[in-house]
């Protein structure tokens, strides 16, 4: 199973970072972060001026694509999505399957005012500590990946650090996971992580047992206006969107055409 390949391979290399920087020393270097985390439910809230929220991904391969952007220039794609007004940007760190990057966090917060999100597959405090120490405003959660007690227990963490969380869900006893934690901010991941196989519908079926007031995010295969469109008119605040912005001509184009999609 991918998931747990990912999550076992995680750990390996968080036990590596630990000793290379016990957690008292990389908090000790936020002392000195010129970088507040920013109240991101703000930015992801769907509104009658602004129906379409989009957190536009850095995404350079996947576990299902393999590379899926050969020319990979993070801090120019961020710089790119920013001006074209994505309402936060998705940065992967992971490194092993996604080609991400901690680094690429702290290089787009320094030149990138748009909220940025930790995606990495997060099991652990001291993940937590890095997302904040490199520039994150919001960070991951997969409830998949999770008991219910660690999932509340990063949860109230992340909050209590000061970093909001998008907990990700993809089906009832993940949303039941999440609802526990006290989730503001659901994600509904139409993939499926363990077989990469996409259910288009899965809003439809999940977004109706939400309570309201949730700030609802849909994930994942989001590729064209109808979509939007679609998932909008049923509850979806915000679209998570990577492979799409990474293929597409101009992402200028496409992110405008995406945020004028309701008028
Ligand atoms: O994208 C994958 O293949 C994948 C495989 C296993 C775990 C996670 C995976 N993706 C993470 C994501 O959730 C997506 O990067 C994100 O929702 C954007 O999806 P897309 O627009 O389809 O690139």
């Amino acid at each position: 199973m991918i998931l747990d390949e990912i999550i076992e391979k995680t750990k390996e290399d968080l036990e590596r970072r630990k000793v290379e920087i016990p957690l008292d020393l990389l908090g000790r270097s936020l002392s000195s972060n010129p970088y507040a985390p920013r109240d991101v439910k703000k930015y992801l809230t769907s509104t009658k001026d602004e129906p379409v929220r989009i957190i536009a991904e850095v995404k350079k391969a996947s576990p299902s694509k393999g590379i899926i952007k050969e020319d990979f220039d993070p801090l120019a794609i961020a710089q790119e999505y920013s001006a074209n007004g994505a309402n936060a940007i998705s940065v992967l760190t992971e490194p092993h399957y996604f080609k991400g990057d901690l680094e690429y966090l702290t290089q787009i917060r320094r030149y990138v005012p748009t909220p940025l999100l930790r995606k990495d597959f997060i099991v652990d405090k001291y993940q937590i500590v890095e997302a904040l120490v490199y520039g994150a405003d919001f960070i991951l959660l997969i409830a998949k990946a999770l008991s219910t007690k660690e999932l509340k227990e990063l949860y109230e963490y992340a909050l209590y650090v000061g970093l909001e969380v998008l907990v990700e869900i993809h089906d009832k006893e993940d949303l039941s996971k999440a609802m526990k934690c006290g989730a503001n901010i659901v994600g509904i991941n139409h993939r499926n992580l363990d077989t990469f196989e996409m259910d288009m519908q899965l809003c439809d079926k999940l977004i109706p047992m939400i309570p309201n007031g949730k700030i609802i995010v849909a994930e994942s295969g989001v590729s064209n206006t109808e979509t939007i469109k679609r998932l909008s008119s049923i509850g979806a605040d915000a679209f998570l969107i990577g492979e799409h912005f990474m293929r597409v001509p101009s992402i200028k184009d496409e992110l405008e055409t995406f945020k004028n999609a309701i008028k």
